[in-house]
């Protein structure tokens, strides 16, 4: 294996950001073979002639590429040891494993999770010929990598394409490690997620929910009884979010163009979700990918520019004009994330642009996810009539049998541990940020008994671990019960079950994540029997890999207010 340079380019990117509508539809048209043909302009071809023609053709790029390869190697001394990385599948010249796997055809994580029954719990993958991945899919692998040697794979990959979201790698989640990053984390555990401020926001929570009950119960009556859920589920996140974001200055901008900014700036978030690909990684760590695409890689970078210019002129001025009114009249306790950020005082003082993309990742981080991991929920509980049945039996029961309470409240939680079972299982059938965020080794280690080189970069592949059959029974089998008579204290599954990683970067938003999932579910079960679309059609499971995994058919769904409502 020839090293090209000395180390991965350390490069910025949120896993979940890289390509634009059109860049992504291009790098996926190199997805399957029938798209090579097409990409290749031998879409008219005769099949057996283009499948001639692009063996022929694939033989000359490999040729091509391993002329480059050596001509660029001409300069390399060759003098150092190499170091003894995890194994790795047969490579390209110059690309690597790049184009196996963008041309795998299935959906990456899949693919990923496949190779790794093939190549241990712990392979690399080459991403170009001198950008080593490496991918964790084994328990062990992970417990040793992220708690045992924690600190060691608790660095941010600088991913290029990072920097536009993350004003210059200044945000909780593409930070490296160090004291700003440690001050990031305390705000969001202090000044936005604290258990006091967490049930704080909860007329916030109490007023969405009805909203969305409400909405439900509206567009049921208009069309037959059919929903989209996603779309409601994302405006009810999306709602939440950004009052809790921003207070009071989010519910000025209500009634005047509140919504179309909002709807604006969800989608841009959208984007940025969409933009994520193995292929931008790939983008972001070699020169000589960047030179060799140069037309598709410059759309990939103008993209997320765009994406990234749209953001800002949405946020920034309501930031403005929050400072302006503190200046003004000062809060010695923030209300709200915004305040805290920009009370922020001396050497922790945050540039305006700094604020503006912390609040843009929490944003990310609490509606994207919510909204997805529900859309799951239901398409389980359209599928499982009895788990569902089951489910609002204990709501039933906890609600009492006072059936003018419209909404289940927070304290009725805890003594929902079915419902709870339900979101857990379908997190872990269904992981959605499945394999997490990309770290980077801080300094030179082994794993595993391998040599990992100071700066690799390393995928826990979160959702292999979710579907291990050494570790579940029957994993691809929807079984909530599995989490009430788990074998395994939840301390002991933290490297098996990471629906929100582990480790030193693990979530901070976990807590306020688990407990809109629970609110939620509870409530749409209280209010709605969920059924098909049509009788009998069946949900279409199949995913879409974005950096996390969605739902590629959107579920639409027959609901039913239930009597009490
Ligand atoms: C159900 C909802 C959520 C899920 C499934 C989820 C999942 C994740 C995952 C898998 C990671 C990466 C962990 C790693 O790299 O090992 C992450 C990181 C992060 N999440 Fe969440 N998240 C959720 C909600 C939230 C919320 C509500 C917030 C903010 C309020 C949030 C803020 C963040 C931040 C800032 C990071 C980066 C942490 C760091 O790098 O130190 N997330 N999340």
């Amino acid at each position: 294996m020839e090293m090209e340079m000395p180390m991965p380019m350390p490069m910025p990117s949120s896993l979940s950001m890289i390509s634009s509508g059109n860049v992504t539809s291009e790098i996926s048209a190199v997805c399957s073979l029938q798209h090579v043909f097409r990409f290749v302009g031998m879409a008219d071809m005769d099949p057996k002639r283009a499948s001639d023609a692009l063996v022929v053709l694939s033989a000359v790029v490999f040729v091509f590429l391993a002329v480059l390869q050596k001509y660029l190697n001409s300069g390399t001394t060759g003098e150092y040891s190499k170091p003894a990385y995890p194994p790795s599948p047969p490579r390209w010249p110059i690309l690597g494993n790049l184009p196996s796997v963008v041309m795998n055809g299935g959906e990456l994580h899949t693919a990923l999770r496949l190779l790794g029954k093939k190549m241990g719990p712990i392979y690399t993958l080459w991403l170009g010929r001198s950008f080593p991945l490496v991918v964790v899919t084994g328990e062990e692998a992970t417990q040793e990598a992220l708690i045992t040697q924690g600190t060691v794979f608790a660095a941010r990959p600088m991913l290029i394409s990072w920097q536009y979201i993350s004003s210059g790698y200044k945000t909780t989640m593409t930070s490296p490690m160090g004291p700003h990053w440690q001050k990031l984390r305390k705000i969001i555990s202090h000044d936005l997620l604290s258990p006091a401020k967490l049930a704080s926001y909860k007329p916030v929570r109490d007023t969405e929910i009805e909203r969305l009950i409400n909405r439900f119960k509206c567009l049921a009556a208009e069309n037959n009884g059919v929903v989209n859920p996603l779309l409601e589920l994302r405006e009810s996140a999306v709602d939440i979010i950004m009052r809790i974001g921003f207070g009071d200055d989010f519910a000025k901008l209500e009634g005047n163009n509140q919504n179309a900014k909002v709807k604006e700036l969800d989608q841009n978030f959208r984007d940025i979700m969409d933009a994520g690909s193995i292929f931008q990684i790939a983008l972001d760590s070699s020169s000589v990918i960047r030179t060799l695409l140069f037309p598709a890689s410059r759309k990939c970078y103008n993209n997320i520019r765009t994406i990234s210019a749209n953001i800002t002129d949405l946020v920034m001025p309501i930031i403005l004009e929050r400072k302006k009114q503190l200046k003004e009249r000062p809060v010695s306790d923030a209300n709200t994330f915004v305040d805290a950020l920009i009370n922020l005082k001396g050497e922790d003082k945050l540039t305006d642009m700094e604020i503006v993309w912390n609040v843009a990742e929490l944003m990310v981080g609490g509606t994207d996810n919510t909204s997805h991991i529900l859309e799951w929920i239901l398409a389980e509980m359209v599928t499982h009539p009895e788990i569902q049945a089951k489910a609002y039996g204990e709501v039933r029961v906890a609600m009492g049998p006072n059936l003018e309470r419209r909404l289940v409240q927070e304290s009725e939680l805890p003594k929902l541990p079915f419902v709870q079972a339900i979101v857990k299982e379908s997190m872990r059938l269904h992981m959605m940020a499945v394999l997490a965020i990309p770290k980077i080794a801080t300094q030179e280690t082994k794993l595993r008994g391998y040599d990992i080189p100071k700066g690799t970069m390393v995928i826990f592949h979160a959702g292999a671990l979710a579907l291990d059959e050494d570790i579940w029974a029957d994993p691809m089998e929807f079984r909530p019960e599995r989490f009430i008579n788990a074998d395994r204290t939840p301390r002991e599954m933290k490297c098996a079950y990471m629906p929100f990683g582990a480790g030193r970067r693990s979530c901070p938003g976990s807590s306020m994540g688990m407990l809109h999932l629970h609110l939620l579910l509870a409530n749409l079960l209280y209010a709605f029997e969920w059924g098909p679309e049509a009788p009998g059609k069946p949900v279409d499971f199949t995913e879409k890999f974005r950096m996390v995994v969605t739902m590629k058919t959107r579920l639409r769904a027959t609901i039913t207010p239930r009597s009490h409502i």
